[in-house]
């Protein structure tokens, strides 16, 4: 079951942030979406997360229309969005913050205690799960903005430069984490980042738009080789 945008066009007053797009996501994948600053990256993950209104096309999970259908219930459906930064509740533990998400999906507290202890261990964040969410590092509290989203049990997770501010070896963990939880809970993950290596090492398929358009859609090898993306997004310069 795909998550797919078909022709969408989204307008915010005369601007077109994005003109006539379609994009697809299948379970278990991860695709890039990448492209200059004020491409349209934002706009179009909030369109798929039911957080933007598009003027027109269509949107669908599966053979579900899901346009114009209300933000909570794109995150009934299990498509959950990450932002940039991590808005983890300060007064709460590590801990406590996973395990709302749990219990948002029903899980029971004690239940929602073991599954959260269990998913901070495969983020390699059990040492501070009963720290206060306020003492974690960057590196740390970007692993648990993943933990966060991961407790909500996604189909499909959209994740906002989760490698932002990241030195390179964080950026490698953090690159295995991703396909190691891509592995276990198959949901297909779509990824906006501007960490270009990271791009090339971590998707199976990558998308670019640029001003709104889609520049090109293929393998990580066929996009860094395409004259259209080098021209259109780089200014002709080699891609990662
Ligand atoms: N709420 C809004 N109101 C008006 N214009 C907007 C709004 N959100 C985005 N835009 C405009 O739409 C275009 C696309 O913006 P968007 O944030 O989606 O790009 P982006 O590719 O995510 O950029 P960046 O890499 O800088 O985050 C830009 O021209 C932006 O200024």
């Amino acid at each position: 079951m795909d998550l797919a945008a078909e022709h969408v066009t989204v307008r915010f007053g005369g601007l077109v942030a994005i003109d006539d797009v379609s994009i697809a996501i299948s379970p278990g994948e991860v695709l890039g979406l990448i492209g200059p600053n004020g491409a349209g990256k934002t706009t179009l993950v909030n369109v798929l997360a039911g957080f933007q209104a598009i003027a027109r096309g269509s949107l669908r999970l599966g053979e579900r229309s899901m346009a114009g259908s209300p933000a909570s219930s794109f995150a009934r459906s299990g498509i959950v969005r990450s932002f940039q930064s991590v808005r983890l509740f300060r007064g709460m533990t590590l801990s406590e913050n996973v395990e709302v998400g749990f219990v948002s999906r029903g899980s029971g507290r004690q239940q929602a205690r073991e599954r959260a202890l269990s998913l901070l261990k495969e983020l390699n964040l059990h040492h501070k799960a009963h720290h206060p969410a306020n003492a974690l590092s960057y590196g740390e509290e970007r692993r648990a903005g993943l933990a966060r989203a991961l407790a909500l049990e996604p189909r499909f997770l959209l994740l906002d430069e989760p490698a932002a501010g990241l030195a390179a070896a964080e950026a490698e963990e953090l690159r295995q984490t991703i396909l190691a939880l891509r592995d276990r809970y198959g949901c297909g993950i779509l990824v906006i980042e501007h960490n270009m290596a990271l791009v090339m090492s971590l998707c199976d398929r990558v998308h670019v738009i640029g001003s709104g358009k889609t520049i090109a859609i293929g393998t990580p090898e066929a996009v860094r080789a395409d004259q259209a993306v080098r021209a259109a997004y780089l200014g002709g310069k080699e891609l990662g």
